[in-house]
């Protein structure tokens, strides 16, 4: 994350805008809400946004990790575009996480699972804040990333691996397509 003097002010995350183009984003949202989404489920709790995961999954009922169904072909381009950013191999992002957040849904706050490392987001729709927080003494160092649509976010390093995010709940309808790459045991 830079400011407005385009210093980093989170080691590891950085942002690139316009990855895709109006037309794409407009695309990619009626690609994604004409697959089959399901409530995200975390230990029988049901959240409000709605998800698909393809390639390797982790199931948060069972605590393992499964190879599920593979990228679908029109997201190919987007994890091309999403690992060219990240400095990364296209084959590296095993792992693709689509999510349309309607009105009243956001995410808790949250590191995401060890099994992944690089963790690459591509933001459509409504402006939403990713907020970040660390614990430090009594308290959290806190820092917010401005999400824009059409642009994409890269988290690695400190920013994954010590700070939690969350997204506040939104007004307006927003999709992330997220792709992830698998931590080295
Ligand atoms: O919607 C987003 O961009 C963030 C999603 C997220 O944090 C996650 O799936 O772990
Ligand atoms: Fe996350």
């Amino acid at each position: 994350m830079t400011d407005l003097f385009g210093t980093s002010v989170l080691p590891g995350l950085s942002v690139r805008g316009d990855l895709v183009t109006a037309e794409e984003e407009a695309a990619l949202i009626a690609a994604i809400d004409s697959t089959d989404l399901s409530p995200f489920r975390f230990q029988g709790w049901t959240g409000k946004r709605l998800t698909a995961s393809y390639g390797w999954t982790y199931d948060f009922d069972t605590g393992r990790m499964s190879q599920g169904v593979p990228l679908p072909d029109w997201l190919l381009p987007f994890r091309d575009r999403a690992a060219n950013f990240a400095g990364l191999p296209a084959e590296a992002l095993v792992q693709a996480l689509l999510i349309r957040y309607g009105p009243g849904a956001g995410i808790g706050w949250h590191k995401d699972r060890p099994a992944f490392e690089h963790v690459i987001g591509l933001s459509l729709g409504a402006a939403a804040i990713m907020r970040f927080r660390r614990r430090r003494g009594t308290g959290f160092e806190r820092a917010k990333l401005p999400l824009e649509p059409r642009g994409a976010y890269h988290l690695a390093g400190e920013a994954r691996h010590e700070w939690e995010h969350s997204i506040a709940e939104m007004d307006e309808p927003r999709w992330s397509v997220t792709f992830r790459s698998l931590a080295v045991p």
